[in-house]
C-alpha cells in the first residue's frame, strides 16, 4: 500500500477497529494516544464513558465553538476491497464514523497550532447508532463544564461527489424510534400445523401489515418509514417455530406521525395476537428527536460556503436518516451538513468505500469556517 497522507492513515487505522456503542474502548484509546502526541499547552482533555471532550484554549475567549464527531461502528461483515479491512469480525465502520473522527482529530490538530480567540470544543461522542450517546453526554457534568455556545457536525454522503456540501435550514433528519416485537405461539411438528400456532407465518403477516400503515394511515405529504431490518425465528426446516422476533425502525418527519404509527402498530399487533393465537411484546428501544438546523446559522454557513467559491453547495431535501446530534441542536444553536464522499454504495452497506480526499477538504472547510465565525462575533 502506498504511504497515505497522515489523516488518511489515521482513518485507515480507525477503520480497522470498529466497536459497538459504549464499547468504543480501543477507539477511545487510539484517539487519546493521538491527542497525547500533540503539543499540550492549549489542550485540555476529559473522558466521559467511552467518549472524549477536547478543549483547545482560545487566546481571548468570549465563547466556545463546538464540533461533534461520532465514534461507533455497526454489526456488518465488511465486504470492501480494502487492505485495511476491519479487524473486528462482524463489525464495520459502514456509516463513516471513522472519517468523522479523523476530521475531528484534524480540527484539534489545526487549532492547537493555529489558536483563535475563542475556545474550540471537539466532542467525540459514543453510541450514535444506538442506544444513543448524545442525550446522556449532554446531561453529563463533564459536558456542562465545557458546554459550547454553538455546535456543528457533518455526516458523510455517498451520493455526492467530493467537494459537495449539502444542507438546509430547518429539519434535516427525521425523528426515529427503534422497534422490537417478540411473538410467542405454540411450536410443533411440521406435519401437524393444526396442533401448533406458527410464529413464522404470524411474523410474515405482521411484516406485510406493518407496511400498510405508512401507505394507508400517514398523510402522503408527511413522510414516514417503517423498516424491519431483521427477523429471527425457528430452529430447523421441519419444526414449527414457537417464537419470532422482528427488529426494525420507524422514521417520521413529524412527532404526530410517530405517535399515530405507534398506535397503529399496537392495533395491528392486537389483530395478529387474535388471528394467530399468540402473545406479542413491543419494545420501542431508543428514540431520537429530529435534527433541526438553526435557520440563521445554517443560512450564514451556506452563504459563507458559496462565497468561498471552492465548493459545490446544494440546498438538499430532508432525509429519513436519524442522528442523535438532534439532541445537541435541541439545546444549542448549530447545524449539521452532508459531506460528499462519492461512493456507489450507500450508508450501512458492507461495500461502502468513501473517497478519502474528502477528509482534508472537510478539515480545511470547517477550520476556516470556525475561524471566520470567531472573527465575526
Ligand atoms: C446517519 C445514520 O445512519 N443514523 C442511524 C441512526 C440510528 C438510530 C436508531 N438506532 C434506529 O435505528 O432507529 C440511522 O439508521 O439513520
Amino acid at each position: 500500500m502506498a504511504t497515505a497522507h497522515p489523516f488518511i492513515q489515521i482513518r485507515r487505522q480507525l477503520h480497522q477497529i470498529p466497536e459497538p456503542g459504549f464499547q468504543e474502548f480501543k477507539t477511545q484509546k487510539f484517539l487519546l494516544d493521538y491527542l497525547a502526541s500533540l503539543p499540550q499547552e492549549r489542550l485540555e482533555i476529559k473522558t466521559w464513558r467511552t467518549g472524549i471532550l477536547v478543549k483547545i484554549k482560545g487566546r481571548n475567549p468570549v465563547k466556545k465553538i463546538g464540533w461533534r464527531a461520532d465514534m461507533d461502528g455497526l454489526p456488518i461483515e465488511e465486504d470492501t476491497s480494502y487492505e485495511f479491512r476491519s479487524q473486528h469480525p462482524g463489525f464495520m465502520h459502514a456509516c463513516g464514523h471513522d472519517l468523522h473522527m479523523t476530521i475531528g482529530l484534524g480540527i484539534v490538530t489545526y487549532f492547537v497550532g493555529n489558536p483563535i480567540d475563542d475556545d474550540v470544543i471537539v466532542v467525540f461522542q459514543p453510541a450514535e447508532e444506538g442506544p444513543g450517546g448524545a442525550k446522556p453526554m449532554l446531561e453529563s457534568e463533564e459536558f456542562a463544564k465545557w458546554r459550547p455556545d454553538i455546535i456543528f457536525a457533518l455526516h458523510i454522503a455517498p451520493e455526492y461527489p467530493v467537494g459537495t456540501i449539502a444542507t438546509r435550514p430547518g429539519i434535516l433528519f427525521a425523528n426515529t424510534s427503534e422497534l422490537f416485537i417478540d411473538l410467542t405461539g405454540t411450536g410443533g411438528h411440521a406435519a401437524f400445523p393444526h396442533l401448533a400456532n406458527d410464529m413464522v407465518v404470524a411474523a410474515a403477516h405482521l411484516v406485510t401489515q406493518l407496511q400498510s400503515i405508512v401507505a394507508r394511515n400517514v398523510d402522503p405529504l408527511d413522510s414516514a418509514v417503517i423498516t424491519i431490518g431483521r427477523i429471527e425465528s425457528g430452529t430447523r426446516q421441519n419444526i414449527i417455530a414457537d417464537k419470532a422476533r422482528l427488529e426494525g425502525t420507524i422514521r417520521t418527519l413529524s412527532i404526530e406521525s410517530m405517535q399515530k404509527i405507534k398506535s397503529r402498530i399496537e392495533s395491528v399487533i392486537q389483530g395478529i395476537e387474535a388471528g394467530f393465537v399468540c402473545k406479542a411484546e413491543i419494545d420501542y428501544g431508543s428514540n431520537y428527536c429530529q435534527v433541526y438546523n438553526n435557520e440563521q446559522l445554517t443560512s450564514e454557513f451556506m452563504n459563507w460556503v458559496r462565497s468561498e467559491g471552492k465548493y459545490n453547495l446544494i440546498e438538499c431535501r430532508e432525509a429519513m436518516t436519524g442522528e442523535d446530534f438532534g439532541y445537541f441542536l435541541e439545546e444549542i444553536p448549530g447545524f449539521m451538513f452532508w459531506l460528499g464522499v462519492d461512493t456507489p454504495y450507500g450508508l450501512h452497506h458492507a461495500k461502502i468505500e468513501p473517497n478519502e480526499q474528502a477528509i482534508d477538504l472537510a478539515i480545511d472547510l470547517i477550520c476556516r469556517f470556525i475561524e471566520w465565525k470567531s472573527n465575526n462575533r
